[in-house]
This record gives structure tokens, C-alpha cells and sequence, in this order.
């Protein structure tokens, strides 16, 4: 694969996706997120959550947790509110490789795909504090979290129970999770979350992801723990 010449370009304009929510109100909700995504778009804080002021990022913060816990879709909305950057390390691979996720794994492997991963979140570490989500598997691998530690980012894990994940997960069909993709999804996320969490604990701040809350509470919830740190404070 050639992950080695990822086309740096920033993605701070990104707007955050405007699908449905978990806790019903979903036209509302879709609005709501539609209107999040037109205000990162201008740059302006999106609204929803109480008025913080300029908020400036000190560091990188990174965003680990299984798949569904919400780490592009929260990390999204979060560097919305911070008026920061915001980099997926998914999307990252898959504009490198030229290929989508479940492709590289056919065509590669896994263990090629963790090292193309490694390779790209290093990099991204290279531009400053912005928002970086990761796949869930990056931070399982010792020289990935070598790299996010020696660029002294802030790494806050997005928890949430079995049920929460499977569900998100599922939503779509599952079909862009090549690990979910074959065998039974819940006994996967289970046997990923047994191996999984004790390093995900590692993390600097841990944020709960609950089923039924909307995208925002977590950012709230993230934006505190940043603050708290001193990791996001007046600009
Ligand atoms: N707090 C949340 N509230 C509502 N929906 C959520 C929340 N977190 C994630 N989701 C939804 O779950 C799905 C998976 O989220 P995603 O951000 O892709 O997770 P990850 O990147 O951690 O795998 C998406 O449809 C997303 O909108
Ligand atoms: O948990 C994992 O090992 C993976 C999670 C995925 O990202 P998300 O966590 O964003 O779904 C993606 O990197 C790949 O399918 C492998
Ligand atoms: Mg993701």
C-alpha cells in the first residue's frame, strides 16, 4: 500500500456528518446537525452547547475506542465547537492507499494495514493540536501509541457498553468494519472489548458514551475533561 505520500491537506472545514441521531426527534436532530455542519463550515462554533468563549487547543487530543463509540462523528463536533482541525485516521489511510478500508484489508492484511495506520497517525501528529480520530484498533499497537505519546497529545478513550456499540454499528449495515464483517458482530465487539479496554484505560481522560444521548452531551462531556486538564482553555 502507499500510505507513505498521504496528501497532507487539512480538513478543519470538515462538517460533521448529518446523520440520524440515537434518541429519536430525528428531524429536529437532523437539523440540528445540519446546522452544526454549516457553522464548522463557516468556522464558527456550532451551537447547542453553552457558550464557552474562544477556546484555544494546547495539544493534540486524540480519540481512541472500539468502533461505534463515536470517535469520527463526536471528534467531528468537538473540533466544530473549538474551532480547531479535525482528522480522521480512517479517511487519512484510505486517501493514501487510494482504497477503502475493507479493501486494504482484503488486498493486504490487517498487519499491513496497522503499520500503513501508524505511519499516517504520526504524521498527522506533526501538524499542530487538532482533533485526531483513530480507528479502533490504532492505539492497540505499541508503536502507535509510542508515536501519540512522544508528541504529547492528550489521548481520551470514548467508552460505551456492548449494546451502545453494537448498535451504532450496526446502523448502516456494518459493511465499512471489515472486523465485523464476518461471524457473529456482538461475541466480535465482546472478544474486542475484553482485549481492548485495559489498554484503552491507559488513556489521559476517559468520557462515557451513553445509548439515547445526543452527539453533543459527549462533546460537553470531552470539552470539560479538556479544560479541567488545561488541554482547551481561553484563546
Ligand atoms: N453520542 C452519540 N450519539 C448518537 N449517535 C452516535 C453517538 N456516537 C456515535 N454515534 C453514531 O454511531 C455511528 C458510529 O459512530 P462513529 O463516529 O463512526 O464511531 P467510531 O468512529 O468510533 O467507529 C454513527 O452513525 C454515529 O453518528
Ligand atoms: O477496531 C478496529 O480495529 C477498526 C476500526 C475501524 O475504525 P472505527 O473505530 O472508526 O470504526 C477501522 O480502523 C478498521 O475497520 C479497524
Ligand atoms: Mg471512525
Amino acid at each position: 500500500m502507499t500510505t507513505s505520500d498521504a496528501d497532507p491537506r487539512p480538513t478543519a472545514a470538515a462538517a460533521p456528518e448529518p446523520d440520524a441521531p440515537e434518541s429519536g426527534a430525528a428531524a429536529a436532530d437532523f437539523a440540528a446537525a445540519v446546522d452544526a455542519a454549516a457553522a464548522a463550515a463557516a468556522g464558527e462554533p456550532a451551537g447547542e452547547l453553552p457558550a464557552r468563549g474562544p477556546l484555544r487547543l494546547a495539544r493534540p487530543v486524540v480519540l481512541i475506542g472500539l468502533m461505534g463509540a463515536g470517535k469520527t462523528s463526536v471528534g467531528r463536533r468537538l473540533a466544530a465547537h473549538l474551532g480547531a482541525g479535525f482528522v480522521d485516521s480512517d479517511e487519512e489511510v484510505e486517501r493514501a492507499a487510494r482504497m477503502t478500508i475493507p479493501e486494504i484489508f482484503a488486498q493486504y492484511g490487517e498487519p499491513e494495514f496497522r503499520d500503513g495506520e501508524r505511519r499516517v497517525i504520526s504524521r498527522l501528529l506533526e501538524r499542530g493540536p487538532q482533533i485526531i480520530a483513530t480507528g479502533g484498533g490504532a492505539w492497540m499497537n505499541a508503536l502507535t501509541r509510542e508515536a501519540i505519546r512522544e508528541r504529547g497529545a492528550t489521548v481520551c478513550w470514548l467508552r460505551a457498553e456492548l449494546d451502545t456499540l453494537l448498535g451504532r454499528v450496526m446502523k448502516k449495515g456494518g459493511a465499512a468494519r471489515p472486523l465485523l464483517a464476518v461471524g457473529d458482530p456482538r461475541r466480535t465487539l465482546g472478544d474486542l472489548m475484553a482485549a481492548r479496554y485495559p489498554v484503552y484505560a491507559e488513556a489521559d481522560v476517559t468520557v462515557d458514551s451513553h445509548a439515547g444521548e445526543r452527539h453533543e452531551a459527549v462533546v460537553a462531556r470531552i470539552l470539560d475533561a479538556l479544560a479541567a486538564r488545561g488541554d482547551a482553555g481561553p484563546a
